[in-house]
């Protein structure tokens, strides 16, 4: 096995580094016990259980591409060190070693982070690719893959693809804009000029490129119950009664992705549809509707972990001290065609596009050679638009297709006639720590990669720290930054708190929006600062910002909090369904049934009362002991 430049690798035992520590083992839902870990004997379920207690063992991967000599050792002195994971030759565990006088360092701050020579990956999240690379060999033999990506973001798996398997096409998608955009510079960051973002509905790719990848990765959106110890809080999903709606619409994405995916692999090819999940209907239900469109299973190496009778990996927690993970592979026979539908050929030189003449390649190669000490791949494309030199991908024809889908058609060589950062940040070479950072903030990873944190803060203080974090990095929190940071205050009724928030971002000159005062108000309102949210609401008016519904709901919060149910009623007007169900709630509080069921009604002539909505006007009637116009009510109207 290959483990590149990594022979200077100290190993460390684990009880050295904290790991015998244990949180509780975590409570699960019984409809989690009932249907996930229906097939564990008692034994085992409580090692499961205990597993899910420990803290969660961070892992990191060396990229093949980027990794330079002595790469265990520079970690090291940095503070990581590092023993071997059993799921990936590139694969190790990260022993921090904690001192009583300094904070433990963390691997996205340092040198070898920021220039790809490793990435931040769980062990189990290397098993699909590990797993495929050994499948992909025998079916494919030495020639380059065409891979698509089909939930990229943040790009593990997709900088693992490039890291591990030859390609020559790396088409990546994430829907979300800001994942994207991150998903792009983690992967420019990882040296992979061979990829082109997509950033669309994964489910629509396949109607647009039927028949054409070797290779597809369906790494799913999935409800993350392997991740219980990073997230205490992903098994209690199942205990909510929404639980079944959710999951239904998260097995109905699945189930079309899968489809997508399958769409865009061509006869001949392999697709790998990945969870972290721990879950039957998830997992190897889907896998079973896949089988039904013709999909031949590839039984996965056993070498790694022991593969299920259908020939499936599942990783539980408790076997290897890691998160939870689930793998599959298909075969799709080279005798199965789609119909497939034909695809209109964009014309580049119609969207503007202009190939280079061989000269100017030649040029640009010798400009590039000299600045950079970057060797151009050869053999592809390179064309201009407008001000922009891009390097395309040596699949034309694909990329053509994806163009009006793509983030940028490919690696922008030169703006405006100088070199450009992305292609700085996927040259690599010898930069500093802060230069490193500069071009991936400017490829869209810092901010994007930093907003991300914020906003999966659970509370003010986690997000406050992900904020500073992100200003020592020197990265400039945006409006979405601060609003996200507002909102963490706003949720822990911190109006004191919000309110030096929203000082700062106006001392830096970051102009408010609606959203800003909105969720001002509403940390005032829960807070219980009556005068500090009117006087918040003032100002917004007297900068002619309009007040939306949350706003005014926010200013219903803070009037029905300091006992003006008066002054909340001059809202009415200008109130969504939360604020109606607020004001309903406050009638009922002082049993006038009368208003509450105007309420009620006036409501439902603009939108649907929800389920809170009629349980607060069931306590206006208890309230005032009115059991019959309780019982009026018809329960089916009730919305579900
Ligand atoms: C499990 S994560 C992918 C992790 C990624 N493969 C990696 O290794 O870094 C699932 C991703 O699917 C994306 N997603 C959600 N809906 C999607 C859709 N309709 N099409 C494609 N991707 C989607 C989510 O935004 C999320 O980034």
């Amino acid at each position: 096995m290959l483990r590149v430049a990594m022979v200077d690798v100290p190993h460390v035992a684990h009880q050295a580094t904290g790991r015998a520590r244990m949180r509780r083992a975590p409570k699960a839902p019984r409809r989690f016990l009932a249907n996930v870990c229906a097939g564990l004997g008692g034994c085992e379920l409580r090692r499961l259980l205990r597993s899910c207690g420990r803290p969660p063992r961070s892992a990191l991967r060396v990229s093949r591409r980027r990794a330079r000599p002595q790469l265990g050792r520079r970690l090291a002195r940095e503070g990581f060190h590092l023993s071997p994971s059993p799921l990936s030759a590139d694969g190790f565990f990260i022993n921090v070693q904690e001192t009583l006088s300094c904070q433990a360092p963390l691997l996205g701050h340092s040198l070898m982070h920021h220039s790809g020579e490793v990435y931040g990956q769980e062990a189990t999240s290397t098993l699909p690719i590990e797993s495929l690379r050994a499948v992909a060999e025998q079916t494919f033999g030495d020639q380059p893959l065409c891979v698509l990506d089909l939930c990229a973001a943040p790009g593990s798996k997709a900088s693992q693809v490039a890291s591990q398997l030859h390609i020559d096409l790396l088409v990546a998608n994430e829907p979300q804009k800001t994942r994207a955009a991150l998903l792009q510079a983690n992967l420019l960051r990882a040296g992979v000029s061979e990829a082109l973002i997509l950033s669309m509905d994964g489910t629509r790719i396949g109607a647009i490129m039927p028949n054409a990848f070797d290779v597809v990765l369906v790494d799913a959106p999935c409800s993350g119950e392997g991740n219980i110890r990073k997230d205490p809080s992903a098994w209690d999903r199942w205990a909510h009664n929404d639980h079944p709606q959710q999951l239904q619409s998260r097995l109905n994405l699945q189930k079309d992705l899968m489809s997508s995916g399958w769409q865009a692999l061509r006869p001949g090819g392999l697709l790998v549809y990945s969870t972290c999940t721990l879950n039957h209907e998830e997992n190897e239900r889907q896998c079973c509707q896949l089988q039904e469109q013709g999909a031949q299973v590839v039984r996965l190496d056993e070498q790694l972990v022991p593969s299920t009778p259908e020939g499936f990996l599942r990783v539980w927690p408790h076997w290897l001290d890691v998160e939870g993970f689930f793998v599959a592979c298909f075969y799709k026979e080279t005798t199965h065609v789609d119909p497939a539908a034909q695809m209109d050929c964009l014309s580049l030189g119609k969207m503007g596009f202009r190939r280079l003449k061989t000269s100017e390649v030649a040029g640009l190669q010798e400009r590039v050679l000299q600045e950079l000490h970057f060797s151009l791949p050869p053999g592809i494309p390179v064309m201009d638009k407008e001000e922009d030199v891009f390097l395309l991908t040596k699949r034309l024809p694909l990329l053509q297709k994806l163009l009006p889908h793509t983030l940028l058609p490919g690696i922008r060589l030169l703006s405006k006639q100088q070199i450009s950062k992305e292609l700085r940040l996927v040259a690599g070479g010898n930069l500093s720590s802060e230069e490193w950072l500069d071009l991936y903030k400017s490829a869209g990873g810092g901010l994007g990669a930093s907003s991300l944190s914020l906003k999966s803060a659970v509370d003010a203080p986690t997000a406050w720290k992900a904020f500073q974090e992100m200003k020592q990095q020197r990265l400039e929190p945006d409006i979405v930054s601060y609003n996200t940071l507002l909102n963490a205050f706003a949720k822990d009724s911190d109006g004191a708190g919000a309110q030096e928030v929203f000082n700062e971002m106006t001392d830096v000159s970051v102009t408010p929006g609606v959203v800003s005062f909105s969720v001002l108000i509403e940390a005032h309102a829960r807070a219980g600062h009556r005068k500090a949210a009117e006087q918040a609401f003032r100002i917004m008016q007297e900068l002619g910002l309009q007040p939306n519904e949350v706003t005014y709901t926010a200013l219903l919060r803070a009037r029905l909090l300091s006992g003006d149910l008066l002054g909340a009623e001059d809202l009415q007007n200008e109130l969504n369904v939360v604020g109606y169900t607020l004001l309903i709630d406050a009638y009922a509080r002082v049993g006038n049934v009368e208003k509450a069921e105007a309420a009620v009604d006036a409501l439902s002539m603009n939108a649907a009362p929800n389920l809170a909505t009629y349980t607060a006007l069931m306590k206006a009637y208890s309230r005032a002991h009115q059991l019959q116009g309780a019982e009026d009510w018809n329960p089916t109207q009730l919305p579900m």
